[in-house]
């Protein structure tokens, strides 16, 4: 029997290879992604821990979502490879929730909020696609969850920017997946939104899953992340918040684009 069919699944739903060990959620290995002729993503390696919460930061243009992309097989590696709990993306898409960024998606499509939270129970639907009252149910905790179950028959067309990113994000709990990967979940919510989405991304890192999501707002690193992958086209750095969120990192990332009066603002350490 190969060691992947003998992977032991915890109650967590961390997954150990048979040696006892925990399996990296997600291992990127020179990972390169062109759209043209210049690489979005050049030759990337990344290895993100267990039941961390991961911050991805780099400017507008780095290559951020075009890698979260490439892991999911949204856009085609030119070279590198992927692996989700020590198996290549494709065995392990189950267990991967993906929250797209809100501008990606088209709103304007007719149909219900709670519709939307049913998409990420499709494997327990089944091949009929029957949905039955527990699926409901399940679908309404999670809406719940982010505090959006009052708005479940609403249309999705009729929501604020922050209430749709709530919606997103519960379709993404209704999967209940071991990784979560979330493209700017903070982008144009307001304050009182980003407490709940970080609230319930805590609670996933609490129930020993894993967050990365691609962030902007270098204010709230040290708060909300405990690891960070800095990438400007390359990779520049990656590592525990403590060591790497460093002002000489971010001045390796950013160039001249940060002001060093930004930078002192956060009162990082100027390693
Ligand atoms: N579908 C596409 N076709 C062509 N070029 C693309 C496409 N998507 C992204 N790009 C280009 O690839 C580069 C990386 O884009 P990407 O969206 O991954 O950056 P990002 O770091 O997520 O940026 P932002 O912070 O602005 O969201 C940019 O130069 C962008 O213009």
């Amino acid at each position: 029997m190969s060691e992947a069919a003998v992977e032991l699944v915890s109650p967590g739903g961390q997954t150990t290879n048979p040696h006892g060990s925990v399996e990296t959620p997600l291992a990127v290995q020179g990972v390169t992604v062109s759209y043209g002729e210049k690489p979005a993503v050049f030759s990337v390696d990344a290895s993100i821990p267990a039941e961390s919460m991961t911050a991805i930061i780099g400017p507008n243009g780095a290559g951020k979502s075009t890698l979260l992309k490439a892991v999911l097989g949204i856009v085609p590696r030119l070279s590198g490879s992927v692996t989700v709990f020590g198996e290549p993306f494709t065995r392990a898409r189950h267990r991967v929730a993906y929250v797209p960024q809100r501008a990606s998606v088209d709103w304007d499509f007719p149909t219900r909020v709670i519709d939307v939270v049913m998409m990420g129970l499709f494997r327990e639907l089944g091949l009929l696609k029957l949905v039955r009252r527990e699926h409901h149910k399940t679908a309404l905790a999670c809406l719940e969850r982010v505090g959006m179950v009052d708005f479940a028959q609403r249309q999705i067309g009729q929501l604020s920017g922050g209430q749709q990113q709530r919606v997103f994000l519960a379709r993404a709990l209704a999967q209940n997946a071991d990784l979560y990967l979330l493209d700017e979940p903070f982008a144009g919510v307001d304050a009182a939104t980003e407490r709940a989405i970080i609230d319930v991304l805590k609670s996933l890192k609490a129930d020993k899953r894993t967050v990365v999501c691609v962030h902007h707002d270098l204010a709230t690193v040290a708060d909300y992340f405990d690891h960070v992958l800095l990438i400007n086209v390359r990779k520049m750095a990656e590592g525990p918040v403590a060591t790497t969120f460093t002002g000489k990192n971010l001045q390796k990332t950013y160039g001249g684009r940060l002001a060093t009066a930004h930078i002192d603002q956060l009162n990082l350490s100027a390693a």
